[in-house]
């Protein structure tokens, strides 16, 4: 079983939690960050999971994406903008068929306003569900993750798995 977990992430939170999804499923996946998750990466998946972070209620774009960059907040860590936005990715990413499953995270509720919107582009590429769109917690703006999140996605992974 091939599994690719793509993600975008400015500090890392997104990252872990995608490493951490990506050892819930177990042998045959991986975790890559958008730029590193191209045609070839992805060829024969049977699962692919797509996650990212929520800034101002949606999935980041160009224009939030811009605003970190050019209005960081004094004391902000430096985000990575290295890879394309998950939107970005998704934009460019060819219909299929295989299965897939969307995440994202967040600091509060109303929770996954950001995995819908993955998932929703994924189903109109023709690929097919297999999980309701989740969310993880952040503590903070810019991180850690929530204690114990990294242990609610690894057995979210695993659930992936068991339900292909
Ligand atoms: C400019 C900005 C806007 C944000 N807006 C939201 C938001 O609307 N809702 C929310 O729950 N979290 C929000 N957050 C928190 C992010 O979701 C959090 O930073 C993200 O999970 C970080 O993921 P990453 O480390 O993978 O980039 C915001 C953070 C920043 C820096």
């Amino acid at each position: 079983m091939k599994a690719v977990v793509v993600y975008e992430s400015l500090w890392g939170n997104t990252a872990a939690v995608a490493r951490a999804v990506a050892e819930g499923i177990g042998e045959g996946a991986v975790a890559l960050p958008t730029k590193d998750a191209g045609a070839d990466d992805l060829a024969g998946a049977d699962l692919i999971v797509a996650g990212g972070p929520v800034f101002a209620f949606h999935l980041s774009s160009e224009r939030t994406r811009h605003d970190i960059a050019e209005h960081p907040e004094p004391g902000a860590p430096a985000p990575d903008l290295s890879g394309p936005s998950i939107r970005d990715w998704l934009d460019a990413l060819p219909s299929g068929t295989a299965a897939f499953a969307s995440f994202d995270t967040e600091v509060r509720g109303p929770f996954g306003k950001g995995a819908p919107t993955i998932a929703k582009e994924l189903e109109e590429k023709g690929y097919r569900r297999v999980a309701k769109p989740e969310g993880f917690i952040v503590q903070g703006k810019y991180g850690p993750l929530k204690d114990g999140e990294l242990d609610r996605a690894r057995r979210w992974g695993a659930s992936l798995r068991a339900a292909l």
